[in-house]
């Protein structure tokens, strides 16, 4: 039955979950949170069925007033999970409403859940677990509507054992209360109606610090210090934030800082952003990632794409957002540095996947039950920020002529432009065509000049040189730098100790991290155009800049990214030990596929050796992206 999203198997919208109020337990020894979802739906035309998706999730009973309802599991799709269809006890009317309580619970295997054993955590001391639900997993964590249409509001009361704390992308309310057996109960609301892939649960033995009149960062008491110092710009952000998108309607805004399992930089869950350990780079050289969360309290979780197929607009919308604060902290400089090393991570993408790669188009199709999952990639941030730089600059009336280019500050009617954006589509969803729509009716001129075809539906690197509109000034001395190594290493002075004429330690002396990090992406880049640095360079890259020596977890991922194309079979065990103390894909991937494809000798083999003891650690979706990677 064709159904309103191709990633849902749910009665939405004919039927439509507006709120849930939970009442649940945490069982560490079981691996499994039951209770009740009691879940209110509002009746959009008539219906005899309400239809949930699940997966992985066991129902024990339906009731509505009271009385038990008839249920059946369907079959179960490979990436969908089975629906759980539920019929009502008469046909209901258009407009016509009812609660139903479901009683359930999740399964060890629950893709949405990971369960930490301590000592994978930073105490050693107790369990801890913590949700990741986007895009699909809130199906495995309670049964929903798991469609980013399907918005509503929610409640909670969740049971876990002392002494540790249980946490939501919600308010909390009150204190926690004595819940008898060595257990305590946590109450929450979330009352900005939200997708049901930002409602997110963690539980584990965390204290918080207060770093803003309206956040505070949550973490184990191990590194709760140092987040609070790596993030303490987070009220400067919000501040920034809303000049540029509007109010905050979310209240709080809170950091959870997990253990280094976390799959991913961060994760926007609504007043409680989840952010990951690799990012505590000691000079808050990172702290774009909060920014870029933040900016999601507009783009992703007051206005959410309407199906996944519209991700860029999540994305692409959220990175433009948070350059653009950026701008406003840093200046000018750093957005178009940001911007640059954006577009490069782009380019090698595209490179990776191959210009012609569906993936690569900003408006993927997801028919056919595609999981989104495995569709993730830079393209809808980077692709779709540079569709945002180059609509806004087209807003400029004078075609797109790079002359007058200024993409950090862009115009006053595109910022304006923004704003009406959000408050176009606050509470509700938005799809690609929506957004066109707004555009040319508010700059018809401009649209009218916009290859909307090309941007949306075609594969490959945007089909304008979005480059061309970035100041390269402050990106120019990385870029020289990896220009003189690069022209080095293939003008063939090999050799022992090859290195340009005059190269020095000097030469990163004065570098920021970013600095840093952009010049061995532009490395990176040269490589990609099938061109691996020589091992000859890479070790006199070691000796004269202490490239290993690095703790960044950005410039490390990018060194042993480096190496390992050299063939350099010394950067196995660096890579081991980065594969074993983080689950973060952005890492995981790039360093099993590099150590998957190393000229040297055994890569292959010792990159299946070191999944093999490392993928209980990771994060399910992290564990299932890997293994797919390597083919295991
Ligand atoms: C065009 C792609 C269509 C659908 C993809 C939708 C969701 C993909 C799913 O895998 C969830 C992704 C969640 C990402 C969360 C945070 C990222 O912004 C982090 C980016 C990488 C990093 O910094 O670790
Ligand atoms: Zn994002």
């Amino acid at each position: 039955m064709p159904t309103f999203d191709p990633s849902s198997q749910s009665s939405y919208p004919a039927t439509a979950v507006t709120h849930v109020a939970f009442d649940v337990d945490v069982d560490f020894d079981e691996k499994i949170i039951s209770g009740t979802a009691t879940a209110s739906v509002k009746v959009q035309s008539q219906s005899s069925t309400l239809v949930l998706d699940t997966r992985d999730l066991h129902i024990e009973r339906v009731q509505l007033d009271g009385a038990d309802l008839t249920f059946s599991i369907g079959e179960t799709h490979p990436v969908m999970g089975a629906p759980l269809v539920i019929e009502l006890d008469k046909q209901m009317e258009k407009d016509s409403s009812f609660d139903v309580v479901i009683t359930y619970r999740t399964s060890p295997s629950s893709s949405a859940v990971q369960w930490l054993r301590p000592e994978q955590t930073a105490g050693g001391k107790h369990p801890y677990l913590f949700t990741q639900c986007q895009a699909i997993h809130a199906r495995s964590l309670f049964p929903c509507q798991d469609t980013p249409g399907a918005k509503m509001t929610y409640s909670a009361k969740v049971t876990a054992p002392n002494p540790l704390t249980a946490l939501m992308s919600a308010i909390p309310i009150g204190e926690p209360a004595d819940a008898g057996d060595g257990k305590s109960s946590f109450e929450f609301k979330q009352d900005v109606p939200i997708p049901p892939y930002l409602l997110a649960l963690a539980v584990g033995n965390v204290e918080a610090v207060e770093i803003g009149p309206r956040s505070k960062v949550w973490s184990e008491p191990e590194m709760v210090q140092a987040g609070a110092f790596e993030f303490s710009e987070t009220e400067d952000f919000l501040k920034a934030a809303e000049q540029v998108a509007g109010p905050y309607v979310w209240g709080r805004y809170d950091l959870l800082l997990l253990p280094p399992s976390f799959p991913y930089g961060g994760m926007e869950n609504p007043c409680l952003t989840f952010v990951t350990p690799t990012l505590l780079a000691g000079d808050r050289s990172q702290a774009h990632v909060v920014a870029h969360e933040i900016a999601h309290s507009w783009s992703g979780n007051l206005v959410t794409n309407k199906t996944w197929e519209h991700f860029w607009l999540n994305e692409g919308f959220t990175v433009f957002i948070e350059r653009k604060i950026m701008n406003k902290m840093y200046g000018k400089s750093v957005f178009d540095f940001n911007a640059i090393g954006g577009l490069m991570e782009l380019k090698e993408t595209v490179a990776r996947l191959g210009t012609n790669h569906p993936h690569t188009v900003l408006k993927p199709e997801l028919a056919g039950g595609v999981d989104p999952d495995d569709v993730f990639s830079k393209v809808p941030y980077e692709k779709g920020f540079a569709f945002l730089v180059y609509l806004e600059h087209m807003t400029r009336g004078d075609g797109d002529g790079p002359e007058r280019a200024d993409a950090a500050n862009g115009t006053p009617e595109f910022a304006e432009f923004l704003i009406e954006h959000f408050q176009r589509h606050q509470y509700a969803t938005v799809e690609s065509d929506d957004f066109k729509a707004a555009y040319t009716a508010r700059f018809p001129e401009a649209s009218a000049q916009v290859d909307w075809d090309a941007w949306l539906t075609k594969p490959g690197m945007p089909p304008v040189d979005i480059g061309q509109y970035y100041d390269g000034g402050s990106s120019e001395a990385s870029a020289e730098l990896a220009r003189k190594w690069h022209l080095c290493d293939v003008l063939g002075m090999g050799g022992e100790g090859t290195r340009p004429e005059g190269a020095s330690a000097g030469d990163i002396k004065d570098f920021s991290s970013m600095q840093v990090d952009h010049f061995l992406l532009s490395l990176i880049e040269y490589r990609g155009g099938s061109h691996a640095l020589s091992v000859n360079v890479v070790k006199s890259l070691d000796e004269l800049y202490k490239l290993s020596e690095f703790k960044n977890s950005e410039i490390r991922c990018k060194w042993l990214q480096l190496r390992l194309a050299a063939g350099d079979a010394g950067a196995f065990e660096p890579a081991r030990d980065m594969l074993r103390s983080q689950g973060r894909m952005k890492f995981l991937r790039p360093l099993y596929r590099s150590l998957s494809k190393s000229k040297a000798e055994g890569g292959k083999k010792f990159a299946e050796e070191t999944f093999a003891g490392a993928r209980n650690m990771y994060h399910p979706i992290a564990e299932k992206m890997v293994a797919a990677d390597l083919g295991m």
